[in-house]
């Protein structure tokens, strides 16, 4: 039997720029700064794991600098020593030792899975109960804020079969003109591809039932958080006016006992699972699990990670049972280097397991190296390396 003991855990800030400007509700990002864990076992086993934020805290409580803390700080501590192997064991350590913080746990738990699995010589999806998918389809989002370019972006990425449907960013501007926004793409993308809008919690629950049946009409099928996280109650009368469409979750969603009451109070049709904020794989199941239980479909959300989370998350939704709305699962395309040998395979608009391993990746460190914010100088990149 290998030692699995946890002998080092390794955390560090990247900061990699965007391939251009991607607009959300609460601001603009140009770099996505995700925190890159490593963990060592006293066998010799080493695993990735990564948990990334959008917009430093602006998405929710933890930033970048917060999950560095609570890693090196608080969680890398509490584990030192222990079975690497027990990852519920130390969820429950990890949680005895420090609240919330669940980006930060979702990060070790992650690269102690990635590390066991290839220990073990296994896919990281062996471990979280077997694979259902080989693949899913792989939507975009649509956030440069300019009509046009969204449009180009769109039609091409369709043409080259990359992807198979599009999430618009809105909820920065006046209502009627997020409205006219999406209206005028929607007009020019001719029902190729099916259409999501994101409203990152911008609208109150009185503007969302004024402006959302427009987009309904237009031919928008999936609503995502139209309100504020806390505004279940806006979510169930939505869910219940919005004939044609249907009420996406994703700030409202974290912990299975926020889903629980969401479900109870059918606010929501679908869940966005996002590893990250639901603290992990296996919380991300437990999520996943009260979703089939209630007749609530599943999406597989991202919060823009490198390729390490991204394939991390690939791994757990392929194990899902459920009606599933595909994934977005496109970080790596909008950085404009990736961290990896290799990217994550797609094909026909669907992104396609990555086999082997682990989270079948290998890692590029000197990558990391290269992006790591320790570095004294910025880095240069080619801008027109990247699709
Ligand atoms: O869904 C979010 O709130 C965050 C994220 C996911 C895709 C994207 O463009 O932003
Ligand atoms: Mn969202």
């Amino acid at each position: 039997m290998p030692d699995y003991a946890i002998e080092r855990i390794e955390a560090r800030i990247l900061d990699i720029p965007t391939v251009r400007p991607h607009k959300l509700s609460f601001g603009t990002i140009q770099r996505q700064s995700p925190v890159i864990v490593q963990v060592f076992l006293r066998g010799g086993a080493m695993g990735f794991g990564e948990a990334a934020t959008i917009g430093g805290a602006s998405w929710n409580e933890e930033s970048p600098e917060s999950i560095l803390h609570a890693v090196d700080h608080c969680l890398g501590p509490a584990l030192m020593g222990q079975d690497g192997a027990r990852f519920e064991a130390l969820l429950a350590r990890m949680d005895r030792a420090c609240r919330g913080n669940l980006f930060a746990k979702a990060a070790v738990e992650m690269a102690l899975i990635d590390a066991v699995a290839r220990a073990r010589g296994l896919p990281a999806w062996q471990l979280l109960g077997g694979k259902l998918h080989d693949r899913l389809p792989l939507g975009w989002t649509l956030a440069s804020g300019h009509v046009e370019q969204d449009v180009r972006e769109a039609h091409d990425l369709l043409d080259r079969g990359l992807h198979a449907f599009f999430k618009i960013k809105i909820g920065a501007r006046a209502p009627a003109d997020d409205v006219a926004h999406v209206c005028e793409i929607a007009r020019a993308m001719q029902g190729r591809a099916p259409l999501t809008v994101d409203v990152n919690q911008a609208w109150d629950g009185a503007t969302a039932r004024q402006h959302l049946p427009a987009l309904v009409d237009a031919g928008v099928r999936l609503i995502e958080q139209p309100v504020a996280r806390w505004n279940v109650a806006a979510l169930q009368q939505l869910s219940m006016q919005l004939a044609g469409g249907l009420v996406m979750a994703d700030e409202s969603v974290c912990t299975p006992f926020e889903a629980m009451a969401l479900a109870a109070g059918r606010a929501c049709s679908v869940f966005s699972l996002k590893v990250a904020k639901h603290g992990g794989l296996l919380r991300t199941r437990e999520v996943a699990a009260i979703a089939r239980a209630a007749d609530i479909g599943w999406y597989g959300g991202t919060m823009l990670e490198t390729s390490i989370g991204s394939a991390a998350s690939a791994h757990v939704f392929a194990t899902l049972p459920g009606a599933n709305h595909g994934c977005e699962l496109f970080g790596p395309q909008l950085l404009v280097e990736d961290v990896v040998a290799h990217p994550m395979p797609r094909e026909g608009g669907a992104l396609l397991l990555p086999d082997g391993p682990g989270f079948g990746l290998e890692v590029d460190v000197r990558q990391l190296d290269r992006f790591d914010r320790r570095r004294a100088r910025p880095v240069l990149v080619d801008m027109g390396a990247r699709a």
